[in-house]
């Protein structure tokens, strides 16, 4: 189990480090525009699961809702801090 900020830390390392086999590596090489897609996907998977399914399926589509999220950020080079002050 990790955190938001534990995430964020190891997907801005692995940016950087760019190992083989990373989907995190994939994501960002793919661009801007298809990991907005794949929010919007995936944020219309946790619509569903939230009305349809079950709390844990729930969670699942969220967490990875907020991975891609992440990802987006890194994209971006959106620090967390650049949307905490928003909250
Ligand atoms: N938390 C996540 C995470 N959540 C979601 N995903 C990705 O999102 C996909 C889930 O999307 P879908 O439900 O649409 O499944 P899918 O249709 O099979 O997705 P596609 O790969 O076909 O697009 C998964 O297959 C992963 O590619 C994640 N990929 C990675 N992480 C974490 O990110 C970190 C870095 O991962 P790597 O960069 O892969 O090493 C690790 O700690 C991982 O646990």
């Amino acid at each position: 189990m990790k955190t938001f900020e534990e995430l964020y830390a190891e997907l801005t390392l692995k940016s950087v480090e760019r190992p083989a086999g990373s989907g995190t590596v994939a994501e960002l090489d793919a661009g801007v525009h298809a990991i907005g897609k794949k929010i919007v996907e995936e944020a219309a998977e946790v619509w569903m699961a939230a009305e349809f399914q079950s709390d844990a399926e729930a969670a699942e589509e969220i967490s990875q809702l907020l991975y891609h999220l992440q990802v987006l950020m890194v994209a971006k080079g959106l620090s967390l801090e650049d949307v905490y002050k928003y909250l």
